[in-house]
């Protein structure tokens, strides 16, 4: 059972606690721990580094120092000068040891990545249809694996839509991972219309009271006009079977891809009317700041991200837990 109820019937999402729920997800604190390992190293251990054992003077110098560390973590110059000032404003002038100043700056940070808690829109009624899309290697497929293996867990049905015939391998390695996982799969001829295996995924959907229908769809460039396109028809075809589908449009991006990634799938996710993020390959960089500015620049909630290549390494976002495990000591 997922935190928040995510992946229920809402009205069953509704009664479930926070506290309730956390406890029921094993290894949820550990993965995600295990995850943000690489920025955890950074700003634990770096901003430790600055500090002797009886403390240090707030100073300017100080402040300097600080600023340079977070602005490793990739979280952009705004957020970061935020996290000085409260610092400044706090402590300046005062002898500070390091556990005051971590306690401070995860305050803030928290504060900088909080956003409403929005769980996957559930359908009322019949399978919730989401639709995976995402620039070339992002992670979509395997995130697919992920969510897949995240609502079994929960006790759904799911049906995965192969649809992305562009890339035969995407398919094999789909109908692999849905043998494993027990989903059911749909797929169509390598370069067939990936709108009819939507279609023909949201009726086995239908037909076998399923609880959850996920779309993979190929890898594309907001500029990438016919396959936009064809996007589009994905969504149409996808709402004559079900008038709300698709429930959620998940945008799926790679956290290593840094700035230059954010600024070209942010028209894709504006074009694809996106309704949440899924950031993947947190465990590969250092950069976990780079939640702040994305939250920022796409304006739409981050509901998972990946840590690590194994089904089970997805977690829904939490501002607190992440900035919990961000700072975790060991
Ligand atoms: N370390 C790590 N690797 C990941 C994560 N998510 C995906 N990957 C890896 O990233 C690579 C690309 O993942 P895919 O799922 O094939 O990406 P895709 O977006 O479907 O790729 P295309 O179909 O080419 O667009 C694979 O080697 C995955 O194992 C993650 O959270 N952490």
């Amino acid at each position: 059972m997922g935190i928040f109820g995510f992946g229920k019937k809402k009205e069953e999402a509704d009664n479930t606690s926070q506290e309730e729920t956390s406890a029921k997800e094993p290894g949820f604190f550990g993965r995600l721990g295990m995850g943000l390992e690489k920025t955890r190293r950074l700003l634990n251990t770096d901003i430790r580094d600055l500090f002797k054992a009886e403390g240090r003077l707030v100073d300017e110098e100080l402040l300097d120092e600080i600023f340079a560390v977070l602005i490793r973590t990739d979280m952009g110059a705004g957020p970061a000068n935020q996290i000085k000032d409260r610092i400044q404003r706090d402590f300046r002038g005062r002898v500070v040891h390091t556990e005051d100043i971590l306690k401070n700056i995860q305050d803030e940070l928290s504060n900088l990545m909080q956003q409403d808690q929005e769980p996957i829109k559930m359908a009322a009624e019949g399978p919730t249809v989401i639709l995976v899309v995402g620039v070339n290697g992002a992670g979509k497929t395997t995130s697919i694996a992920k969510l897949t293996r995240w609502f079994i867990d929960q006790g759904n049905s799911v049906v995965l839509g192969a649809g992305d015939t562009f890339r035969a391998a995407a398919t094999e390695q789909l109908t692999i991972w849905a043998e494993r996982l027990g989903a059911t799969i749909v797929k169509g001829e390598a370069g067939s219309d990936p709108a009819s295996v939507a279609f023909r995924a949201v009726d086995e959907g239908l037909k076998s009271n399923a609880d959850v229908v996920i779309i993979d769809t190929a890898g594309r460039l907001q500029t990438q006009k016919n396959l936009m396109t064809e996007l589009d028809k994905m969504r149409r075809v996808l709402g004559k079977k079900i008038e709300e589908a698709p429930h959620e449009v998940l945008l799926v991006l790679d956290a290593t891809a840094g700035q230059n990634g954010i600024s070209q799938a942010k028209g894709f996710s504006e074009a694809a009317q996106c309704t949440g993020i899924v950031l993947t390959k947190l465990d590969g960089t250092a950069k976990g700041g780079v939640v702040v500015p994305i939250r920022k620049e796409f304006q739409l909630p981050v509901k998972f991200i990946g840590v690590g290549e194994k089904p089970e390494d997805l977690t829904r976002f939490d501002p607190q837990a992440f900035c919990d495990a961000m700072f975790a000591e060991g």
